[in-house]
């Protein structure tokens, strides 16, 4: 505090020349001591009381000037004295009042020692109210207690900690709050010595703790308590922890990198960098280039499309320092705010790459070659997956079946009656992706005179009995599809020729028509006789062989893929089983050797009649052989007799294969001491072929092995 804040400025200013009589009034009239002699403004010197009375004394005459009792050179004080140097001037000096100047020696007022005790006694309360406000806003916890150990001040955060409010807490034992801390404070007192320690814990939370002893005139009268809360400290330590643990990572990982990698701030500032950049532009450490301009560094690198477009940039191929080099630049954002561009230099082993590209390209191309190849696959097995055979030779046929059917030639299906040729005409005329439909005509089956107009169709009044508004042949119905001519060989020479001509022009007539119909119907023939010793004979023309004849895909009998019947079974025995809504789940090992011991003359066509047939005889879940009626010629039905003896015998055998096999599983049961794993190694065999076979053979493991 500065004097000038509590001087008194009732002072009374004289001139020298003033009469004693005038002063003394003065000094009556404003209770004052003293009074300021000046001369143009400035102080000259005081007036006291006592030099007054001493001038009477001597004078005798109150009209008498005061210019006698003047004291030249007084105290002064300058009005931006402090107060704690001025009260000491006046105790130093011994004086109850001095005149206060300002820098231009004017009187600006008087001060006395009172004054200046009311001043410190203000600022002394100025400062307690600091104090207090400081105490009470600190997050430190300050408690103080006499040396009862009753607590005389405390501050808010210390109230929170003891959970009391001042009126409760202030005189009371400090133990009653915080037991915890008794002893320490005892201690203090005892020893007179300051405490400290890093861990007290209070109600599960941890604090730095200091005990400080309070001292008056020397001697101890209290402690003081300060509690600081360390948690939240610790929980930034931890982050701190973690950050740092994070960065490490980051420049382990950048360490790692193979590459050169840069990370700049927003404004293309180096950051961080790793070796491998170092190693680039000769620098030994990333201190040399922290804080620097990315286009001064790496002058090379296109930073600005980065660093002012934001732009990611990928790949470019540049010279880096003479390396040739692949750069990569990526702008980093968090909450939107760009916060930097890392830029990532691959140098090392380009050529490596370039080589290993190649590669991985030829590898692609290979990859799509297969792919496609699938695809046709997978085509081909949605078209021909209706023709069931697991025969290898069949496969081909469906494969050879499906290149065919992506072109335009001329087919001829060879195969016995029932071996699957009209099937595969329909796969490949739907494999074919033709628009049209798939028109057959069975060329046995129509008498000799209407298979012309069935082909070709007619046109109205063409003969007697025809419709009245013609009607159109199968070559104009397939037209865009394919012409299935089923038993081709039994076509008539007569129409041989027609058909002939159908096939090269692709064009015909109307039967009593004029008009020309341009057919681009597929013509895919099937037959069962043998065409060419027709050709030599002279039954069917062999120049419409060789064109029917462009592609030719046989079908063998079933009796040469007997590997085929099992699955045929399969597949029919579904089908009936939702025709019939019947549960038919196979037929017996017994029924297939049977059918597989059969010739199949009619082929599958067969196969499925017969197995259509024993569907009505069958009313147990498997099909017996007893349910298969085979057509067996007389000789065969001998031979059959026979190898039903040698089945019986085969039955036979059968009995003691499995006797002997349910004996070895008991053994090797018994051996593994009834664990199943066991047994089976023993056996040879899977685990779930033990269950089997044991379930099979009423073997009853718990009992018999546990
Ligand atoms: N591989 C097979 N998978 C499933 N069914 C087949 C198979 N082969 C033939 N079939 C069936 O056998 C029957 C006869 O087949 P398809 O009519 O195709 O023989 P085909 O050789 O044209 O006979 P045909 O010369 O007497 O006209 C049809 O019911 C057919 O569905």
């Amino acid at each position: 505090m500065k004097v000038k804040k509590i001087l008194s400025t009732n002072f009374i200013s004289l001139s020298k020349h003033h009469k004693i009589k005038d002063v003394l009034s003065l000094f009556l009239k404003k209770h004052q001591d003293i009074a300021c002699v000046v001369e143009k403004r400035r102080l000259i010197g005081i007036v006291t009381k006592y030099s007054l009375y001493r001038l009477l004394l001597t004078t005798n005459d109150i009209h008498h000037p005061v210019k006698e009792a003047i004291i030249y050179n007084p105290i002064t004080l300058n009005q931006n004295d402090n107060i704690y140097r001025s009260r000491e001037k006046l105790v130093n000096l011994k004086v109850a009042h001095a005149v206060v100047v300002d820098d231009r020696n004017h009187v600006v007022g008087i001060i006395s020692r009172s004054n200046i005790f009311q001043g410190l006694v203000a600022e002394t309360q100025h400062l307690s109210k600091k104090l207090n406000n400081l105490m009470n806003n600190l997050q430190t916890m300050i408690i103080s207690v006499d040396l009862n150990l009753t607590i005389t001040t405390l501050n808010h955060s210390a109230k929170k900690i003891i959970g009391s409010s001042n009126e409760n807490s202030i005189g009371t034992h400090i133990g009653h709050f915080l037991p915890e801390l008794t002893q320490h404070i005892v201690d203090v007192i005892q020893t007179d010595q300051l405490i400290d320690f890093e861990n007290t814990v209070i109600n599960n939370t941890t604090y730095i703790s200091s005990f400080i002893p309070i001292k008056a005139w020397g001697q101890i009268n209290g402690v003081m308590i300060v509690l600081e809360n360390v948690s939240k400290y610790e929980k930034i330590a931890s982050e701190l922890e973690t950050t740092k643990r994070i960065e490490k990572m980051l420049d382990s990982a950048l360490e790692a990198a193979y590459d050169g990698i840069v990370i700049t701030d927003p404004n293309g500032k180096i950051m961080k960098v790793n070796q491998g950049f170092l190693e680039l532009l000769d620098y030994h450490h990333e201190n040399e280039l922290i804080g620097k301009p990315i286009e001064t560094i790496a002058p090379e690198i296109p930073s600005e499309k980065s660093i002012k477009q934001r732009k990611q940039i990928e790949g470019e191929y540049i010279h880096i320092n003479g390396y040739k080099s692949v750069v990569t630049q990526t702008p980093i954002y968090r909450n939107n705010e760009n916060i930097g561009i890392i830029i990532k230099i691959i140098f090392r082993q380009l050529e490596l790459w370039k080589d290993l590209f190649h590669h991985m390209d030829r590898l692609e191309t290979e990859i799509s070659y297969y792919r496609s190849k699938l695809k046709e696959v997978s085509e081909q097995e949605a078209h021909f997956n209706h023709i069931i055979s697991s025969s290898p030779l069949i496969q081909s046929l469906k494969s050879n079946a499906h290149v065919a059917a992506k072109g335009f030639s001329n087919i001829l299906m060879t195969g016995e009656s029932g071996t699957g040729k009209e099937l595969f005409a329909q796969g490949i005329h739907n494999a074919s992706g033709r628009t049209g439909q798939f028109v057959k005509i069975n060329c046995a089956a129509i008498p000799v005179d209407l298979l012309e107009s069935e082909l070709f169709g007619y046109e109205e009044g063409a003969f007697t009995g025809a419709k009245k508004d013609g009607k159109a042949g199968k070559f104009d119905l397939a037209n865009e599809g394919t012409l299935f001519l089923d038993e081709i060989g039994d076509m008539p020479i007569s129409l041989q020729v027609k058909l002939l001509r159908v096939l090269q022009d692709k064009k015909f007539e109307r039967i009593g028509g004029t008009n020309t119909i341009y057919t681009d119907a597929r013509i895919i023939s099937a037959t069962n006789r043998d065409l060419l010793s027709m050709v030599q004979a002279g039954t069917f023309r062999a120049d419409l062989y060789y064109r029917i004849n462009v592609i030719h895909l046989h079908l063998p009998p079933l009796r040469e893929r007997k590997e085929d019947i099992p699955y045929l079974c399969d597949y029919f025995i579904q089908k009936f089983n939702q025709k019939m809504n019947k549960k038919i789940r196979g037929v017996t090992p017994e029924a297939l050797l049977m059918l597989k011991d059969y010739h199949w003359p009619g082929n599958i066509r067969e196969l499925e009649n017969i197995l259509e047939r024993a569907f009505h005889f069958c009313n147990k879940q498997w099909i017996l052989p007893e349910n298969i009626l085979l057509d067996l010629p007389k000789e065969r039905k001998t031979i059959k007799a026979e190898s039903n003896h040698h089945k019986n015998n085969l039955s036979n055998a059968k009995k003691i294969m499995d006797d002997t096999e349910k004996k070895l599983i008991i053994q090797a049961l018994t051996t593994a001491n009834g664990n199943r794993t066991e047994a089976a190694k023993l056996l040879h065999i899977s685990r779930s072929a033990l269950y089997y076979k044991m379930k099979k053979y009423h073997i009853k493991e718990l009992n018999d092995f546990h």
